[in-house]
């Protein structure tokens, strides 16, 4: 990946200067409870670095999506609680984004105070990218620092408009996104071959970019959950009431036809487990087909044994490993099988292992694997993008000269 002309938080003088860290904190909250802080800690070195150089961070991120209004449900609140937790500091937290208090706040900051800007998506300039709102969170700060790795394919009024108001020893990349540019950017480069990825999840439509332009890098891709049945279907196999996209047919059947012209493998199920709706609670419930082909009237939601072994077996080989999307209807225990499996097999295969973010993450969690995983990446759609474009917006605007539109 071409890094030319971005610089990272630790190129930059900091000492007393008012650093804005655009962070990623949209972690999952049920209520008012955070099911996962991975993306919290994730971003704490860079800001714990800021703190140590004696600079004074103004740390911001957007949660959920509010859709430009404020929403106590959306408040940074519990976000500010557990980082205050984890970091020790006293995290303050302005009553809203147009708090006329915020400069004095950052200005009167004392050694082990951070201020935690409320959740940017409460102004509806952020998404839109206004560059007046972009302009007025460039104003509360010296220095732009982005650690927002999850946020950097939107381009939004902090990740990308607001960009522009800072130049040369002033803009950087934090931690984070260093270590996500080393990881995925080494997917792009000359990664050991064989490498394969493995895809899943739901939707073909979502991932169709990312296949297209991952069939060229790759020497093999597995493809297993909801979308193998696109595949399997554009074959002309009877794939019964199984999620098909009947309108990515065509497109399945194009980048089928380009992986052979390439010497690519496809590699698809060979069998699968399935039952008559998604709601099957028992195991009785549940069959394993003989082969690819699934009855009228039948699902598939997970693959089968056959296709575990041939799975495993083929994430064994590899060298390098891409993995994003689950296998099945994972958050179901009758049908999380494979995607454990897929899991496992990654976290032993003696390759460079990159997880995509997203539901494959939290599955190497479920399947406790993460600390044997190279890299677990905070982005889902962010990680897809990195890999189909070699580059985000997000990362772009961090260039110097960067012609901003
Ligand atoms: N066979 C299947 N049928 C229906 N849904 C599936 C199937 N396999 C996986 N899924 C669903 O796909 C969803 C994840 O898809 P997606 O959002 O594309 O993945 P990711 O979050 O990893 O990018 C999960 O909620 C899972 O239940
Ligand atoms: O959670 C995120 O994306 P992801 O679910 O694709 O990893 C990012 O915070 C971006 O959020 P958005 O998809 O609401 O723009």
């Amino acid at each position: 990946m071409d890094i030319t002309g971005i610089s990272f938080v630790d190129d930059l003088k900091l000492k007393g200067k008012k650093v804005f860290i655009r962070v990623d904190f949209n972690v999952p909250l049920n209520g008012s409870e955070i099911t996962d802080d991975a993306r919290i800690r994730a971003a704490i070195p860079t800001i714990e670095y800021v703190v140590e150089q004696g600079g004074i961070p103004i740390i911001a991120s957007h949660l959920g999506r509010p859709k430009g209004t404020p929403n106590p449900k959306y408040s940074m609140e519990p976000v500010a609680l557990r980082l205050a937790k984890l970091t020790g500091y006293e995290v303050i937290l302005p009553e809203s984004l147009h708090d006329p208090v915020i400069p004095t706040l950052i200005a009167d900051i004392k050694p082990d105070q951070v201020v935690l800007l409320e959740n940017l998506r409460f102004h509806p300039g952020e998404e839109k990218g206004d560059p007046e709102f972009a302009k007025s969170l460039a104003d509360l700060a010296d220095i732009y620092i982005s650690d927002a790795f999850g946020a950097m394919h939107r381009k939004h009024a902090s990740v990308y408009q607001m960009v522009q108001h800072f130049g040369r020893g002033t803009k950087a990349a934090g931690l984070l996104v260093r270590d996500e540019i080393r990881a995925l950017g080494g997917l792009l480069g000359q990664p050991a071959k064989p490498f394969v990825a493995v895809m899943g999840g739901a939707k073909v439509s979502d991932k169709i970019g990312v296949l297209t332009s991952l069939i060229e890098k790759v020497d093999k891709v597995v493809i297993g959950g909801a979308m193998a049945y696109t595949f399997l279907a554009a074959q002309g196999h009877n794939m019964g009431a199984s999620r098909v996209e009947e309108d990515q047919i065509d497109t399945a059947l194009k980048i089928l036809q380009r992986a052979a012209k390439l010497g690519k493998e496809i590699v698809l199920p060979v069998d699968h487990r399935i039952a008559r709706s998604f709601d099957a609670k028992r195991e009785e419930d549940v069959q394993v087909t003989s082969d690819i082909a699934i009855s009228e009237g039948w699902m598939g939601l997970d693959i089968g044994p056959k296709s575990v072994e041939l799975f495993v077996s083929e994430i064994a080989e590899a060298k390098t490993i891409f993995w994003n999307g689950p296998m099945g209807v994972f958050e179901s225990e009758l049908f999380s099988k494979g995607t454990m499996a897929v899991a496992h097999a990654i976290a032993d295969a003696k390759g460079f292992t990159v997880i995509g973010g997203g539901d494959s993450a939290s599955a190497a969690k479920v399947a406790g694997v993460e600390k044997k995983v190279d890299h677990i990446s905070t982005g889902g759609g962010a990680s897809l993008e990195l890999i189909e474009n070699g580059t985000l917006p997000g990362i772009e605007a961090l260039r110097l000269n960067h012609p901003f539109s």
